[in-house]
């Protein structure tokens, strides 16, 4: 059944979403509304909770408590439905390193319900245009970090999703490469597309996003545009305001003595 929303309808929708792992509380309640194409940078320390919360939002981890709704619907009573809507590239890439390329596209594209003639055209005019075409038959063992980069993003894209979730989406990818990619999220949300955009890459979030959220141990800490957080801190660059908003201004003493121990004989 086809889900139908009125234009000032989130897209998404979490409400005071708590998780712990055993007594580490890793959430500690997270409101957030987010609406048909934007481009959420969402940044925040190592251990911050971002990983989390994207596993939530994709019915990875279902123990939580709080609400999270996606296209209308609450996820944990609509579990399978929204998933055919939604586009992941996670952080590590489980590819299939003895598939060839062909045969591990047409497979996840299959899995999201697009029949095999249309995906493995698909997949090879994508592959094509990352520059890959003649690797098509080949295995992604072969593969440098970059092509399996390309990869994994193609395989998030085959079928048109309208919500995608990418976890440091450029690791490896050419300057040529991360150009066309930023260039593809900005008319993939000028079409309507809703992108959450996780990194630590802060010059790329800074330019590509135009919503940023920072998640702080747990709690978004800042939550708007560029422009938006630059005034409210003023500080210069997004780098800076995330020194700023996670209480940091060490790196110089802490280089100094990482430097001095390496020394050490
Ligand atoms: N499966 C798990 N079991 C126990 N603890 C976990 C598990 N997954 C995450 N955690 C803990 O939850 C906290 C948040 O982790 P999470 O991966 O969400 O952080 P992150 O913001 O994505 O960090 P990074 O920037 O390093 O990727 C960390 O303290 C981590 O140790």
């Amino acid at each position: 059944m086809a889900i139908i929303l009125s234009t000032n309808q989130p897209i998404l929708s979490i409400k005071n979403l708590e998780k712990s792992y055993g007594v580490n509380q890793v959430l500690n309640g997270i409101d957030l509304s987010v609406y048909k194409g934007q481009i959420i940078g969402y940044i925040g320390p190592n251990g911050a909770g971002k990983s989390t919360t994207v596993k939530i939002m994709l019915g990875l981890e279902q123990n939580y408590s709080g609400q999270v709704e996606i296209f209308g619907s609450d996820i944990a009573n609509e579990p399978v439905e929204y998933k055919r809507r939604v586009g992941y590239v996670p952080e590590v890439a489980d590819l299939y390193d003895n598939l060839t390329a062909h045969e591990y596209l047409t497979f996840i594209g299959e899995l999201y319900g697009v029949d095999s003639d249309s995906v493995d055209q698909k997949a090879q005019k994508l592959m094509s245009l990352f520059g890959l075409e003649d690797v098509y038959h080949s295995r992604i063992s072969s593969f440098s970090k970059g092509m399996k980069q390309k990869t994994l993003i193609i395989s998030s894209l085959l079928h048109n999703p309208d919500l995608l979730f990418l976890d440091e989406p450029i690791g490896g990818l050419d300057a040529n490469s991360v150009m066309v990619f930023k260039e593809v999220l900005a008319q993939l949300a000028a079409q309507g597309k809703t992108i959450f955009y996780s990194s630590h890459i802060m010059d790329v979030v800074e330019k590509i996003s135009n919503r940023i959220i920072l998640l702080n141990e747990g709690r978004i800490v800042a939550d708007g545009s560029f422009e938006e957080l630059k005034q409210k801190n003023q500080e210069g660059t997004l780098e800076e305001i995330f020194n700023q908003l996670t209480g940091f201004d060490e790196h110089k003493d802490m280089a100094e003595q990482f430097v001095s121990i390496v020394q050490e004989m």
